[in-house]
This record gives structure tokens, C-alpha cells and sequence, in this order.
């Protein structure tokens, strides 16, 4: 059976750098082999808060726990953590095989125990051949695989990672990334892990922590957070192209409540039973590349015009930006179909993908 206790608990978190306050009133709650993404943008407090949880940065307030034991105050070696940063922070002048077995010796462990750890997260990290060069002898995605294998051999609860494959080329990077997955898959730890790459955050995590301004924004498994984020902030920051949002209000058409923009309406369909939509309220609609069909397949559904403005092709897919009255929209098709510049087309829109802001609070409604 799956253990749902937690692994790591935040309570109450709040840091202050002076008069800068970077973390207030943070609580948070890690399940026991979760995967747990913290992702934002620079400066949001994602490291502040995985430097926290190492034992790395002092908190203002409040405490964290590890397996139910109050850490707060312990040393980082006491936490049963394992940290791997962005700048691998290797010894240059160590072999790969010392690098590893440097901190085990240090803490007393015997040689035999060492070996032993040693050939198995040289095994799993594949990188047997490498254990007695040097770091200045490795490319940047091994040496990224030794700081992943120290952390490794000392066999702890929790792993910390703060964006560590930031200083990658893209293929070896997405090429790391599927083996951290795996890794995952097979250690079963609890992984922490700090990024500001979406892509990372949707591919790896068993649930993402959006964060702005030290604040959580949201909670959830990925899809959710990509069907449903709770605010505008969410629903922009996930997603490449960024969500289309009109701005517009509610309108009474009939007795059925629209969306109205530039006097083109739009139906809710999905929204019928909710009782806010009050004819008037200022709200904003969103709608991802993806959920907006062109032309040939809009047999009976609503139609809008719009003119094909510029068409990045992708291979795959064909990415066209369409002027539908006063806004610039993105749509997502399929690479074989391609459309003329200043080409007139229709365009239908799944309601039942679109999420609807409060204007205001840019809260999801
Ligand atoms: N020692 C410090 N003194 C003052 N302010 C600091 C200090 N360390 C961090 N900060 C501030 O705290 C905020 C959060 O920093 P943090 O490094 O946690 O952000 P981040 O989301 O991890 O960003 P990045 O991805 O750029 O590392 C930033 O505004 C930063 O300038």
C-alpha cells in the first residue's frame, strides 16, 4: 500500500532578508515519495524556500518538519536530505569516485559500506566509466550525474534540487530530465524540485506549487493546474503560447448569459448552472491555442472571423497569430495545414476548455 503520510511539512514559513520579506505565512505539505515542483518565476522565493527546507537559510518563523521530526533548527547533515544544485558544486580536485565517497568518509562510514554504495549509484546513474577522472574531464550533463550520485550514495529521505539542469544545452537537458524521471520511479524518495521551466514542471511533477511573490498560487497535479488554473496568473504562466484571454462582460442575450467583446459574443457552454454570471460583471476569458478549431471543422458550431496576421510553422504543429477584432489570438493546429497571410477564416471556440476570470481579482470563476 501507498504510505499518504507526509514526508515534509511547512508551517507557518516566513523569511525576511531586513526589510525584505520573501516568505509569509507559508504552509505546505508533502506526501512521502511525492514529487513536488516548486515553480515561478526569478525571484519568487522558490530557492529561499528549498534553502529553508535544507537547513541552508535561517526562517524568520514557523517550522518544518521531516517524517514528523521538527527540523527547524538541526544542521543540513542531520536532515536526512540530499541536495543537488545547479552548479553541480564539485571537489575539482577529487576523482568522480572520491567526490562521491568524500561526505560518507567524513561522517565515519566504513570502506566496505562505502564500495558498496558507491557501485550502486554509479550503476543507476550509469556512470561506472567516469569514477576516476576528474570533473574538469566531464561534460556538464555528467557532471550533473555525479552531484545527482552524492546525493545519491548517502541514502536519505528527501531529495532537494534547484534547477539543475539549467546550465544544459536543450537536448541533454530533456535528456536528464527523462532520467530524473526515472529515477524517481525507481528510488520512490520524496523529491523537492525548484524550477522556472514550465516544461519541467508539467513533465516531472506528481503535483506543481506555483509561486508568485513568495505566495502559493496553486496546488495541484499537473493537468489540473493546465485545465483548471485558479487565477489568471496561473493560467498565463502555464502553457507555450500563453492562454488567449479577451477582456470583456457578461451580457444577457435572450435570457442565457454571453460573454461579449468588441460586440462579438461568445455562448458559456458549461457555465450555464453558475450563478455568478451576472449580465454586466467585467470578466476575462481564456482559451488555449489548442481548444480553438479553423475553418473545416466547424460544421453547425459558432463561428468568429479572423484574418491569418503572421504563421510560425513547428513541424508538428503549425502555430497561427489570427486578428479577431480588437485582440491578437494564437491557435495550435496540426503542421500539414497552412494558411495564407491576410487569409480570411472562421474560427470556433471549445467552451468547454475555456476558463472564465473575474476582470477584478483575476480569481477563476
Ligand atoms: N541574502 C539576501 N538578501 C536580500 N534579499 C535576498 C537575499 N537572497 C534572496 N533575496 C531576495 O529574495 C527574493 C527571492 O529569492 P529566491 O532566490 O528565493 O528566488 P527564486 O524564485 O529562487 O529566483 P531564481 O530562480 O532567480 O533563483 C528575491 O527578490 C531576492 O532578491
Amino acid at each position: 500500500m501507498t504510505d499518504l503520510s507526509n514526508s515534509v511539512s511547512i508551517r507557518d514559513l516566513s523569511l525576511s532578508f531586513g526589510a525584505v520579506t520573501v516568505l509569509q505565512n507559508l504552509d505546505l505539505d508533502i506526501k512521502n515519495g511525492e514529487f513536488l515542483v516548486l515553480l515561478g518565476s526569478s525571484g519568487c522565493g522558490k530557492s529561499t524556500l528549498l534553502n529553508c527546507i535544507a537547513g541552508l537559510l535561517e526562517p524568520t518563523d514557523g517550522q518544518i518538519f521531516i517524517k514528523d521530526r521538527n527540523v527547524t533548527w538541526e544542521e543540513p547533515k542531520d536532515r536526512g536530505i540530499g541536495m543537488v544544485f545547479q552548479s553541480y558544486a564539485l571537489y575539482p580536485q577529487m576523482t568522480v569516485e572520491k567526490n562521491l565517497s568524500f561526505g560518507l568518509k567524513v561522517a565515519g562510514m566504513p570502506k566496505d559500506e562505502i564500495a558498496k554504495r558507491i557501485a550502486r549509484a554509479s550503476s543507476i546513474l550509469q556512470i561506472e566509466p567516469l569514477l576516476q577522472r576528474k570533473p574538469a574531464a566531464l561534460s556538464g550533463g555528467q557532471r550533473q550525474r555525479v552531484a545527482i550520485g552524492r546525493a545519491l550514495v548517502r541514502d536519505v529521505d528527501v531529495f532537494l534540487f534547484d534547477e539543475p539542469l539549467s546550465n544544459l544545452d536543450a537536448k541533454l537537458r530533456s535528456e536528464l530530465r527523462v532520467e530524473i524521471k526515472r529515477l524517481h520511479q525507481s528510488l520512490k524518495n520524496t523529491m523537492i524540485y525548484v524550477t522556472h521551466d514550465q516544461i519541467e514542471a508539467l513533465t516531472l511533477a506528481d503535483r506543481i506549487a506555483i509561486m508568485k511573490s513568495g505566495v502559493i498560487q496553486q496546488l495541484d497535479d499537473p493537468i489540473t493546474i493546465y485545465n483548471r488554473p485558479k487565477n489568471k496568473f496561473v493560467a498565463g504562466f502555464i502553457g507555450s503560447p500563453s492562454m488567449n484571454f479577451l477582456t470583456g462582460e457578461l451580457a444577457d442575450d435572450g435570457g442565457r448569459t454571453v460573454f461579449r467583446t468588441n460586440g462579438t459574443s461568445f455562448s458559456l457552454a458549461g457555465y450555464e448552472t453558475i450563478e455568478a454570471l451576472t449580465p454586466g460583471r467585467k470578466v476575462v476569458l481564456g482559451v488555449r491555442p489548442e481548444h480553438i478549431k479553423v475553418d473545416g471543422d466547424l460544421a453547425g458550431e459558432e463561428a468568429h472571423d479572423a484574418i491569418v496576421d503572421i504563421e510560425e510553422p513547428m513541424g508538428a504543429d503549425n502555430l497561427i497569430w489570427l486578428k479577431l477584432a480588437a485582440h491578437t489570438i494564437s491557435v495550435r493546429i496540426g503542421g500539414a495545414r497552412r494558411y495564407a497571410v491576410g487569409a480570411k477564416v472562421r474560427l470556433g471556440f471549445d467552451m468547454t476548455m475555456a476558463s472564465l476570470f473575474d476582470a477584478e481579482t483575476e480569481e477563476r470563476i
